[in-house]
């Protein structure tokens, strides 16, 4: 016994090195794209697939499962011997695996569109293609910067990334999985796991058929009917995001009362001088506020905070725990945008989790489930929203309580997470049925776009054939990163947020509640975010909630008022879209012409204005 207990020490302090040394290596490469960051990035890989094979194998020299170790120890066990897809022997498919996934990446994060014809040079996706399909208006240019992304990225990516998948099957085999997307499902310790959010999505649909109706009529009324295929689908360009996952950049088109108040937190964060590292300040004290840690001297030194200007990096926002307990980084070209003092706060949200887990033996330092991680990231964009909020941090000079401003509040809550279901749910239904190989490389982006229109109700501005691979469009899939963990969050912050101002005694409509500086909601917040994946997430939950399941019902009460709304406003609509893709996409030379038509119009105008 005492031995296996020593066996546990002695992994823990070893582990905790290689992954520091891990991690730190590929940092490295987000941070500096260089072919020799790449090169040492699979020398690690290589290494960190030698250290879980060999400290397995001494695991299981012990009759651990026999034992009376506790369950704890036993789960510790348990999770040093699962290999995932370092059970493989082959090194060649450990650094193929490792060089295509950094190759992919690179060519998503180096990817520039030239707008030569609007005028606008060539952009990255930050800030310049992302900023455009917030605040651009004029469809043409959307298309084109829509177009030019997917060209510059997923266009390139198919090859590799079917090789990827290939070399991933083979690998994840060795562990016992039939296939690289049960091994992921496999991290949420439920056999029922893909039919409860197929549940989950299901009982959410109705919610966004209402929001997808309202903002398709008003996008009709923006843009022309001419634009929208009469199978009921909202073109994609013209939700205000690169993928059509979050709506909040058009809700200038889509307020429901215009007189009453909003919140442009965009413009007031302006008016107020904010600059990136005040930014982060802000989001550190909504967490100290009720409790939660501070960011240590480290973050300050060591997070890559903006876009450097002198070298290729991975601008996609993400969050990294150095497993020493105190090196804990963000790395964001953080501008200064709505958008991205959310995603500053997802990030934080992300590092006050690997603080609160600190404590836990390292393979215990992850998520409850990949969900609650992304859950924990998200939690507090609930409260900080709030008009009651923005008005305590100075973005909002009075809180508004008339009934007008609460639908326009919510409305704003609704262009964020109601709209991003159906794309959280769709990403790995794509995922699982290639690993699955129900979806193969010759129908790739058929399938996609199955998704897309079925699930999303969004259509393709313009044709797409299998010379495509638009899903390289999107971040998670070059990065390789699992995306139904974002529909499970989007999910469980809700059933938290309700959980956490019950506890504090809010009596309030659930969508105004703002936990900041309330020190209760913060330790029963850690309690379960000091658990890290100790116990079942099911046991984490209970903590949270009292109850061990997902449940849709407190997103559905926190919109409830919306709904309600929008169903009055909707009387006249047909709510919906067909399964299928509209038949007649604008083939890419249609809708050149279409662009030189509207420049050209545009130009005899001015001329006529100029003559007469
Ligand atoms: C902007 C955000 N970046 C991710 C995140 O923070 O989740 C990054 C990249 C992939 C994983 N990741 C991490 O940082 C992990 N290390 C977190 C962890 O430790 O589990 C992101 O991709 N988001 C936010 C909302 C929806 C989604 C999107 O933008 O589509
Ligand atoms: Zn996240």
């Amino acid at each position: 016994m005492t031995d296996m207990r020593n066996f546990l020490k002695s992994y823990n302090t070893h582990a905790a090195n290689a992954n520091n040394e891990a991690v730190t290596i590929a940092w490295n490469y987000y941070t500096n794209i260089t072919k020799e960051n790449q090169a040492k990035m699979t020398e690690s890989d290589l290494d960190m697939a030698n250290f879980t094979k060999v400290w397995a194998a001494k695991a299981n020299q012990f009759d651990w499962k026999r034992s009376d170790l506790n369950a704890t120890e036993k789960r510790q066990f348990e999770k040093i011997t699962q290999l995932g897809f370092s059970s493989v022997n082959d090194t060649a498919k450990i650094e193929l695996k490792s060089n295509l996934e950094a190759e992919l990446t690179g060519i998503y994060s180096t990817g520039k569109v030239c707008l030569t014809e609007f005028g606008k040079g060539c952009l990255e996706l930050e800030p310049g293609l992302t900023d455009m399909m917030a605040n651009s208006r004029n469809p043409n240019e959307l298309l084109a910067a829509w177009k030019g992304w997917r060209d510059q990225t997923g266009k390139k990516m198919r090859t590799k990334y079917t090789e990827f998948v290939n070399v991933m099957n083979e690998m994840i085999k060795f562990s016992g999985f039939n296939d690289t997307g049960e091994y992921w499902r496999s991290w949420y310790e439920a056999s029922t796991f893909e039919s409860d959010v197929k549940k989950l999505y299901n009982e959410l649909l109705p919610l966004y058929e209402q929001l997808h109706a309202y903002v398709r009529h008003k996008l009709k009324n923006k843009y022309g009917t001419a634009l929208f295929p009469d199978t009921g689908h909202i073109p994609a360009h013209l939700l205000g995001n690169m993928w059509s996952q979050s709506w909040s950049n058009i809700y200038d088109l889509l307020t429901p009362y215009p007189n009453a108040i909003s919140v442009d937190i965009t413009q007031k964060m302006k008016d107020k001088g904010y600059n990136v590292t005040h930014m982060y300040r802000v989001a550190e004290e909504f967490f100290t506020s009720i409790g939660l840690d501070k960011m240590p001297t480290s973050f300050w030194n060591k997070s890559m905070l903006e876009k450097p200007a002198n070298r290729d990096v991975v601008c996609h926002a993400s969050a990294w725990d150095f497993y020493d307990g105190e090196d804990v980084r963000i790395k964001q070209c953080t501008s200064v945008t709505a958008d991205q003092f959310l995603t500053v706060h997802h990030e934080m949200g992300h590092l006050i989790y690997f603080l609160a887990y600190a404590i836990q033996p390292v393979i215990f330092r992850r998520g409850g489930n990949p969900g609650f991680h992304e859950g924990m990231a998200d939690i507090v964009s609930l409260s900080f929203q709030t008009p009651e909020h923005m008005h305590a941090i100075g973005l909002l000079d009075s809180i508004p309580n008339d009934k007008e401003s609460d639908i326009n509040f919510l409305m704003q809550m609704a262009l964020e997470k109601i709209a991003f279901l159906p794309f959280g749910y769709l990403i790995d239904q794509w995922r699982w049925s290639v690993f699955r190989r129900e979806t193969t490389p010759n129908n790739y982006n058929a399938n996609w776009w199955d998704l897309r229109c079925g699930y999303q109700g969004i259509s393709p501005p313009v044709q797409r054939t299998e010379q495509d691979f638009d899903p390289g469009a999107k971040y998670h899939i070059p990065g390789n990163t699992p995306y139904i963990r974002y529909f499970v969050s989007f999910v469980v912050q809700f059933q938290w947020h309700k959980a956490l101002c019950d506890e504090i005694g809010y009596k309030g409509q659930l969508h105004r509640c703002d936990i900041y500086k309330n020190k209760t909601a913060g330790a029963k917040l850690r309690n379960m975010l000091a658990l890290g994946s100790s116990k079942q997430w099911q046991d984490a939950m209970q903590v949270m909630t009292g109850g061990r399941n997902m449940s849709a019902l407190p997103i559905i009460q926190y919109f409830t008022p919306l709904i309600d709304w929008l169903k009055e406003q909707n009387k006249e609509e047909n709510i919906g879209w067909s399964a299928q893709c509209p038949s007649n996409i604008p083939s890419p030379d249609q809708t050149n012409n279409q662009a030189r038509l509207s420049v050209s119009t545009e130009t005899v105008c001015l001329i006529i204005v100029t003559l007469t």
